[in-house]
């Protein structure tokens, strides 16, 4: 069954997986155009990319300039640089920074392993880096083992691992579909049928003390089951009776995650010689990789026989349909993009979506606030329609303002082009330079209150700061043309599941005080144990 277009073998590569998943009922997205429409319409339309910002903020002129050398920072020791600091304490990366920031201010560099980073901790230097980033914006991959593992898999690399016109290419392709509102809104009935049968079957896993066991587990199910209803338009039964391959699938993911921290903090031996945790880890992606390329090439060669068929229906398997409809994709990357869109959620929603629910649980008469707005906009039965997200306010400022406790990443990474100038330093063309976000979210220069979890603060007509916090201080998904590709997704995730909890539980947290550690991103400290308890 699975694909052998120019020249695609992922799969001979990975292992011989047998998933067993049944096919159960269909979904029927009702607002998803038809393939016929949907090729014509996507293929002849030019996608636009945002376009830069005018230029602003450069702050001096390259002649003006202090030179590299000059900026300060961490001496660390020879070769390794400060890699030491990160691995003895690789959980508590994130207060480092606060420390670093208070030691050497808005602007310092370090050098971990012959690397020089640069870090910037300052809304306007962050903003002069955005700026100055054009229409193709060059990163550092997003996960060097995944882009490592990928490369040798002969896979496409996917958005974050990407740079130049390749990157161009993908992103120019995903943008209409991921990014624009309306096309990610024909998902909705899919992602709220699972928001919704997920929230019932918590009726049967609450123990005596209205707690779920391994509610972070639940999550990680109802997160690849909503976001699999959309890439493969089906059902996988993660949330029923295939509960055991999904386990399976998040303990690889964690591993994957474990893994990839432990290396990027050691020597890059893995780089040169297949070292025991590289060969783990490759075990861990064969897993989980194989298992999602296997349903891709399902779902793929489906909709391929039902076109050839003429009997494709207008409103179904519109994500593949779409990638499939893009000429400039090829086998490879339409299931590099499935893939990250399957999975990409496990490591960032699902952290994030805990973060919200304990800023609920610990802010009783916020929750009474988002439970009232769900409950005047949002009928318990029945659909929850676009329009009533667009209504949802408060609820959306209440996930804004949690972003500030619980942000999935400290920094956003950048390798300008150009030389230029920030912070009245020159910065030569392919420095590594780290956008710190993390440092400013609960700092009393930018906020008021800034301990105080206040979504008001965040709405236009409300009595808080909003129109006086800086624009580029809370980035949770970047910024410009390399902006997250899964935004619109994530956001809409959560409201729905927010909204269906509300309406069913009060969520209470009784387990102490939730923080963040470190594993390349940041995860909550303690597990999710929240009790929820009938309304
Ligand atoms: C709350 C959840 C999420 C947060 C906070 C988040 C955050 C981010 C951030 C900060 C970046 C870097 C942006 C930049 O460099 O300016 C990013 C990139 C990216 N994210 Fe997300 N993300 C989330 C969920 C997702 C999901 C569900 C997907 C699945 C499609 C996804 C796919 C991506 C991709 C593909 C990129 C690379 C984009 C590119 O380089 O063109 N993200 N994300």
């Amino acid at each position: 069954m699975h694909l052998q277009r120019n020249g695609y073998r992922i799969y001979d590569h990975i292992l011989k997986l047998g998933t067993g998943i049944s096919f159960a009922g269909h979904h029927r997205p009702s607002e998803i155009c038809s393939v016929i429409s949907s090729i014509k319409r996507f293929s002849t339309s030019k996608t636009r990319l945002s376009s830069p910002l005018p230029a602003i903020g450069t702050d001096n002129s390259l002649s003006d300039a202090k030179p590299f050398s000059e900026i300060p920072g961490p001496m660390g020791l020879p070769y390794i640089g400060t890699m030491l600091d990160y691995k003895l304490r690789p959980s508590t990366y994130h207060k480092r920074l606060l420390q670093l920031h208070k030691r050497y201010g808005k602007i310092w560099k370090e050098t971990i392993a012959g690397n020089v980073i640069v870090h910037l901790m300052d809304p306007d230097m962050i903003r002069t880096v955005y700026d100055a980033e054009g229409k193709i914006p060059h990163i550092p991959p997003l996960q060097e083992t995944t882009q490592k593992y990928r490369k040798e898999k002969e896979m496409s690399l996917g958005l974050g691992n990407t740079n130049g016109e390749e990157w161009y290419r993908l992103r120019s392709a995903v943008q209409q579909m991921m990014m624009r509102p309306k096309s990610v809104q024909d998902f909705l009935p899919l992602v709220q049928e699972v928001a919704t049968e997920f929230v019932e079957r918590m009726v049967t896993t609450r123990d005596s003390h209205d707690e779920i066991p391994n509610f972070n587990k639940e999550l990680g199910k109802w997160n690849l089951e909503s976001s699999g209803a959309v890439v493969f338009f089906k059902r996988l039964g993660f949330l029923q009776d295939q509960e055991i391959l999904a386990e399976k699938m998040l303990e690889a993911n964690q591993q994957i995650f474990q893994l990839s921290c432990d290396l990027k903090f050691s020597l890059p031996l893995y780089k040169y010689i297949s070292t025991p945790k590289w060969k783990r880890l490759v075990n861990a992606e064969d897993f989980f990789v194989g298992t999602v390329l296997k349903l891709i090439d399902e779902t793929v060669a489906k909709v391929k026989e039902r076109i050839e068929k003429k009997d494709l229906q207008a409103d179904e398997y519109g994500f593949i349909t779409y990638l499939l409809s893009r000429s400039e994709l090829d086998d490879k990357d339409v299931a590099i993009i499935a893939l990250s869109l399957f999975a990409d959620g496990l490591s960032t929603t699902v952290p994030v979506f805990i973060g919200n629910l304990y800023c609920l649980a610990a802010n009783p008469e916020v929750q009474d606030k988002v439970f009232k707005e769900v409950s005047k906009v949002v009928p318990k039965e029945g659909p929850i329609t676009t329009a009533m997200l667009g209504k949802l306010t408060y609820l959306k400022a209440c996930v804004k303002e949690a972003f500030r406790f619980f942000p999935v990443g400290t920094e956003v990474s950048r390798i300008p082009q150009k030389d230029f100038v920030v912070g009245g330093y020159h910065i030569p063309a392919g420095t590594h330079i780290e956008l710190n976000n993390y440092v400013f979210l609960r700092s009393a220069h930018y906020f008021e209150e800034p301990d105080k979890f206040l979504p008001e603060r965040w709405l236009r007509d409300g009595e808080g700061s909003a129109r006086n916090v800086h624009p580029y201080v809370l980035l949770p998904f970047g910024h410009g043309p390399r902006m997250c590709a899964g935004r619109r997704f994530a956001e809409q995730d959560m409201w729905v599941l927010i909204a269906r909890l509300l309406q069913r539980y009060r969520i209470e947290y009784r387990h102490g005080q939730m923080e963040q550690i470190y594993r390349l991103l940041l995860r909550p400290d303690k597990p999710a144990q929240f009790a929820f308890v009938d309304r």
